[in-house]
């Protein structure tokens, strides 16, 4: 970070910058907002928690600060093309074309993040269905990514998060019988 008072002009565009990183904190992930989920995350909110996660990865073939760096920015163009969801029908190759880079998964890094990008969606399902008390209700995010978790660190998450989904809906089942 430019020391403060040096060269105005780097202090300017460092400010135009975290204005624009800034947008991010006030664009609401479109599929909450879609399926009506009150006070919906936001775009920085997603990626904050995505950076948590890589940043606990204990995978020692990983490049750690990497998978954080990647986590931190690769939503970062919705602040420019807005958050896309499926439901906008915007093509992959449309999608990608705005958001390039992270989408080609062409590391390894990259394909762990993209897990983590799904994965952190799921929970926020959960919560979701938590905090609203719907178990079940968020079920199309938890059909879109099934069978996507390769990672191990990421299945054993997902698998955690499947458990405790499972037993909310089972629960909702048996105090609805009573
Ligand atoms: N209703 C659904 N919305 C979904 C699904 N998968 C992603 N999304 C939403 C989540 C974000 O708001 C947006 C894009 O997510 P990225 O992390 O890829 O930028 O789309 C889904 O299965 N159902
Ligand atoms: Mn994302």
């Amino acid at each position: 970070m430019a020391a403060a008072g040096c060269g105005s002009g780097a202090g300017k565009s460092l400010l135009r910058f975290m204005k624009f990183v800034g947008q991010l904190k006030r664009v609401p992930r479109t599929g909450w907002v879609y399926r009506k989920v009150e006070k919906p995350e936001s775009v920085s909110d997603h990626m904050y928690r995505m950076a948590v996660m890589a940043m606990l990865t204990e995978d020692k073939k990983l490049n750690k600060d990497r998978c954080i760096k990647l986590a931190l920015v690769h939503d970062m163009a919705e602040c420019i093309v807005g958050d896309i969801a499926p439901a906008d029908n915007i093509s992959k190759e449309e999608k990608h074309k705005k958001e390039n880079e992270y989408e080609h998964q062409s590391s390894a890094e990259a394909k762990f993040v993209k897990e983590l990008d799904q994965c952190e969606m799921i929970l926020q399902a959960l919560e979701y269905e938590e905090l609203e008390k719907r178990p079940g209700r968020l079920q199309d995010f938890y059909d879109s990514t099934a069978g996507k978790f390769k990672h191990p660190e990421i299945v054993q998450l997902v698998s955690a998060i499947y458990e405790e989904r499972d037993s909310n809906i089972a629960s909702q089942g048996s105090s609805s019988q009573l």
